[in-house]
């Protein structure tokens, strides 16, 4: 069995079960199966109203099926059940039994993580050193939950929250990790991972904790699967902006602004980025227009990329699950039928695009074309 610290945790895609919201015929077992084979990374059963002996039940049984995807099981709210099936971690809310009451009565070694909805209670999970990780919520507006007339956090209110947690970093060298929760769907998961890190610190969110997207489809693998698409996009992301960051001195992802530098340091950053592209080859797929085209090719070469120029409709949707990135120039637009289907392709398969609309505005076939019509 498989023994999970808080630093081991995958929080990126954190399922809190829901068997009410089950589609009907759907079996729960079932369900939680599929979903754990879409990449959910953590689950917590939350059960509000079925006796101890049940909910033991249900907890150890969801646990023999946690335990085979090697993935951990929280339980909500009760340290009885938590110790009785040997979860790894227990999830309580501000009104529930004190963190450290519960600690004291766990093994020493169990995650806890509480709910935060104010920068407040975030400041005093921090300030109790006993938190591993918060679940900020609720982002948006739930079925899946009574929210008893609270205003929802926002995006920008996750952010804030995220902010503490970094200021509390610095000083406890304990790092609180994070995932948001309620009302978080496919389509506004993006705009809560892009829009989410910290003002200050650019912190980020570790995860996200749902409920209906998963427990209420018929296919929780796919839906599972999908979130995790995005998850992995905006970690990746992440992960390249941090090697951007270090190599020019900058961030990307904010406004808080450019550190000064002098030529020197310009130029060896410069050197940083080169030799960042030589490692990893980038296939930078370009189409571009006729003026450029050599230009281009050799250029990404001389760079340490590797440049393919293909441009015609049958082949461009293929090419665009291997490569790095795509660039599509407006200059002399030739392949319009190759440039749409590798626009869509690159969104599909969440490659960053370099859209480059030379004279856009020149001619309704520009503006058509670059509506992706
Ligand atoms: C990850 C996560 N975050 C928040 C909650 C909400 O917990 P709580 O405030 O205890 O409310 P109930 O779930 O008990 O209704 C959660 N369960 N998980
Ligand atoms: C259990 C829970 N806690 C919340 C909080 O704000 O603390 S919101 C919530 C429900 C989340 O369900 P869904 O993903 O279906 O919106």
């Amino acid at each position: 069995m498989v023994k999970f610290t808080p630093e081991s945790v995958d929080y990126s895609l954190y399922l809190v079960t829901g068997r009410e919201l089950l589609p009907a015929g759907k079996d729960y077992y079932e369900s939680l199966e599929e979903s754990l084979k879409g990449g959910v990374t953590v689950v917590q059963v939350r059960e509000k109203t079925i006796d101890t002996g049940e909910f033991v039940e249900i907890a150890r049984r969801t646990k023999e099926i946690t335990d085979k995807y090697g993935v951990p099981l929280f339980i909500n709210d009760r340290v009885d059940v938590c110790l009785a099936v040997g979860a790894a971690g227990l999830h309580v809310g501000q009104t529930d039994m004190p963190v450290d009451l519960a600690r004291s009565l766990l093994p020493k070694d169990i995650i806890i993580g509480i709910s935060v909805s104010s920068t407040k209670e975030a400041q005093a999970a921090v300030d109790s050193g006993l938190v591993d990780y918060v679940g900020i919520g609720a982002v948006w507006w739930t079925g899946s939950k009574d929210l008893k007339g609270k205003l929802c956090l926002g995006v920008d209110g996750v952010g804030e929250v995220l902010d503490v947690l970094a200021e509390g970093q610095k000083v406890s060298a304990k790092e609180v990790k994070s995932v948001a929760i309620g009302g978080i769907h496919l389509p506004n998961l993006p705009q809560l991972l892009h829009g989410s890190p910290s003002p200050k610190h650019l912190k980020g969110l570790d995860g996200v904790a749902v409920i209906s997207d998963i427990v209420g489809s018929p296919e929780p693998e796919n839906a599972a699967r999908k979130l995790r698409a995005v998850l992995d996009s905006y970690h990746r992301a992440r992960k390249d902006q941090a090697g951007l960051h270090a190599v020019f001195g900058f961030n990307l992802t904010g406004n808080s602004g450019y550190s000064k530098r002098n030529e020197k340091e310009l130029l060896e950053a410069a050197a940083g980025l080169i030799a960042v592209v030589r490692e990893s080859t980038p296939l930078a797929h370009q189409i571009t227009n006729i003026v450029v085209a050599n230009d281009s090719a050799n250029a990404t070469l001389a760079m340490g990329g590797s440049p393919i120029m293909a441009s015609a409709e049958q082949e461009v949707g293929d090419l665009s699950k291997v490569i790095s990135g795509l660039l599509i120039n407006f200059g002399t637009i030739k392949d319009r039928a190759g440039m749409l289907v590798a626009g869509k392709a690159a969104n599909v398969n969440k490659k960053p695009i370099v859209f480059d609309p030379v004279a856009v505005g020149a001619t309704a076939f520009r503006r058509q074309t670059s509506k992706g019509k």
